[in-house]
């Protein structure tokens, strides 16, 4: 029987029928190529997809403060390992410590997500965190002699220098009773220690002396999180016709021509100093890497990669983000948690207060070994506040899971350390801020990967000591010297992602000096 639908020419009609022909053709093509992933796929629990879109309907209207929640809306009722189709996309959420080891420790599994990190290419280029598998290999080689912990205690002057440039800077705030953002004099601090750090070079934005770096990336961060979740936007052509493309390229190129000012400082130093010590360090010139990022100036080209310029840019971009927002961002978590739980403040000072007495004397890495207390407290902080919320592992291989399941070659594995955190299965009343979760007995009860807020396996975080001996300098200097408090409740914290976890309320508390310290 012949169909005729009124108004239709007949070379309309066949162009329909072609394009129809068309349509079922690559629907089955792709299904065939993709009947291996979904076959395993179907095994995992999830949400119902749609053909093309998959789950992506769910995520529509959302902003980048609801994320956070619908992905733990997602683990909440499917569990882990459960799947979400972002579009032809296959995410598998992994929130049990078991599947978290294999997959951090699979060599299988080692590599970023292409299309979720090439967001993040962006803006920060092909440095360490977004680099494909080859480039990461080598450069992870270059750069881990220069965060061996010997290394890095040579960096606690700097640390020391930064954080008491924030007590000078914020002691007018003393005895006013009125609550201060914290955030701006931590980040400043960490951005010079991390620049200092990484090239000598000394960019003073605590003193006024840079551009408002932390305000750049309050504005620019949540574009990355909007295309993240957009798949539509994955393609360029698409995504440089919106004004967030536009905004993110001028913020982007300006940080980094600030990175590249940097390499060149440090460069037109080396060749200045080549072979005398006169560098403000002890060391020799760059074939001894005095900087965390020295290195990079003498990388060793091969035949599978030629470190460029760009490379280089790349790689300064991805430690200064890496390296200042995490750091700050934490370090005001503590306070905050502190001045919420008075009784554990005054437990800090009083090992602080047991190790310097009323000394004001520059802190040892031997001090840094005695402030077991104050590790705690930063470990607890980083539970219930992970910097980095979720991160990516993508499959090359199919990867066997526990419980009978396998992580089908081309699928992303999400890593929810917000998630994992607050598991009540590993953590006994896992909303209350309870600095004893870290004593030496009961992390030797709990799975190691029940807590991983620098990853773990190869691809950990490489700056994790190097944070740890930053923050516990830097709180060490500033709670000896003030008492902090705050009217934010605990329940009152909402917390979003912007790459890294933010906090809605911000980081607000009053400062108070101690008198003779130990008052
Ligand atoms: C509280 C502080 C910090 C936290 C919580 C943290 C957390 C993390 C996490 C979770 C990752 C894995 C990300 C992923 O797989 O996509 C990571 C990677 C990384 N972090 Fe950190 N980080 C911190 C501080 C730092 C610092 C101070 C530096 C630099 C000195 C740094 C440099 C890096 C780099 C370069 C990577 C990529 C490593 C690789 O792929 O080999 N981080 N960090």
């Amino acid at each position: 029987m012949e169909i005729l639908i009124p108004g239709l020419s007949d070379v309309t009609g066949a162009l329909l029928t072609i394009l129809c022909i068309c349509l079922t053709l690559t629907w089955g093509i792709h299904k065939w190529n993709r009947r291996h992933k979904e076959r395993l796929a179907s095994k995992f629990p999830g949400p119902t997809a749609l053909p093309f879109v998959g789950n992506v309907l769910s995520l529509l209207n959302k902003t980048h403060y609801d994320l956070l929640w619908i992905v733990t809306g997602y683990c909440e009722e499917y569990g882990s390992p459960s799947k979400f189709w972002l579009g032809s996309k296959l995410l598998v959420f992994i929130t049990k410590p078991e599947d978290i080891q294999i997959i951090l420790n699979s060599s299988k599994t080692l590599a970023k997500d292409a299309v979720f990190y090439k967001v993040g290419q962006a803006g920060i280029g092909t440095g360490l965190i977004t680099a494909p598998l080859e480039k990461w290999k080598k450069t992870r080689k270059m750069l881990t002699p220069s965060f061996a912990p010997r290394e890095i205690t040579r960096f606690m002057p700097v640390m020391s220098k930064r954080a008491t440039i924030i007590v000078q800077k914020m002691q007018h705030h003393c005895g006013s009773g009125v609550e201060v953002e914290f955030y701006p004099y931590f980040f400043t601090a960490s951005l010079d220690t991390i620049c200092e750090a990484s090239f000598g070079v000394k960019v003073d934005s605590q003193l006024g002396r840079s551009r408002d770096w932390a305000e750049v990336l309050f504005r620019v961060l949540p574009l990355f999180v909007e295309r993240f979740f957009t798949p539509l936007l994955y393609m360029d052509y698409i995504y440089e016709k919106t004004s967030s493309a536009k905004v993110m390229k001028k913020d982007c190129d300006d940080f980094r021509d600030f990175s590249k000012n940097m390499i060149n400082e440090r460069r037109k130093h080396i060749s200045k100093n080549y072979g005398n010590n006169n560098d403000d360090m002890n060391g020799a010139g760059v074939d001894c890497p005095k900087y965390l990022l020295d290195a990079i100036h003498n990388f060793q080209e091969d035949s599978i990669y030629t470190y460029s310029e760009t490379d280089k840019i790349d790689e300064t971009v991805t430690f200064i983000l890496a390296g200042s927002e995490t750091a700050a961002q934490t370090n005001c978590f503590v306070l905050l948690m502190l001045a919420i739980h008075p009784e554990y403040q005054e437990k800090v000072f009083e090992e602080q207060y047991n190790i310097f007495g009323n000394a004001d004397k520059p802190v040892t890495l031997d001090d840094l070994d005695k402030m077991k207390y104050l590790e705690q407290v930063i470990k607890e902080t980083l539970r219930l506040f992970p910097a980095v919320p979720i991160f990516a592992r993508y499959a090359e291989e199919d990867t066997k899971l526990t419980q009978n399941y396998v992580l089908p070659a081309g699928a992303t594995a999400i890593i929810y350390p917000f998630f994992t955190h607050y598991d009540t299965e590993l953590w006994p009343e896992p909303k209350k801020f309870n600095p004893d979760n870290f004593t030496a007995e009961k992390m030797a009860n709990r799975h190691k990967y029940a807590y991983i807020p620098f990853s773990g396996g190869a691809r950990n975080c490489i700056g994790k000591k190097f944070s740890m001996l930053a923050m516990k300098t830097t709180l060490s200097i500033f709670i000896r010297q003030f008492r902090v408090s705050t009217t934010t409740k605990l329940e009152d914290i909402k917390v979003y992602m912007d790459v890294v976890l933010r906090c809605k309320c911000g980081w607000n508390m009053t400062l108070e000096q101690r008198i003779n310290q130990k008052s």
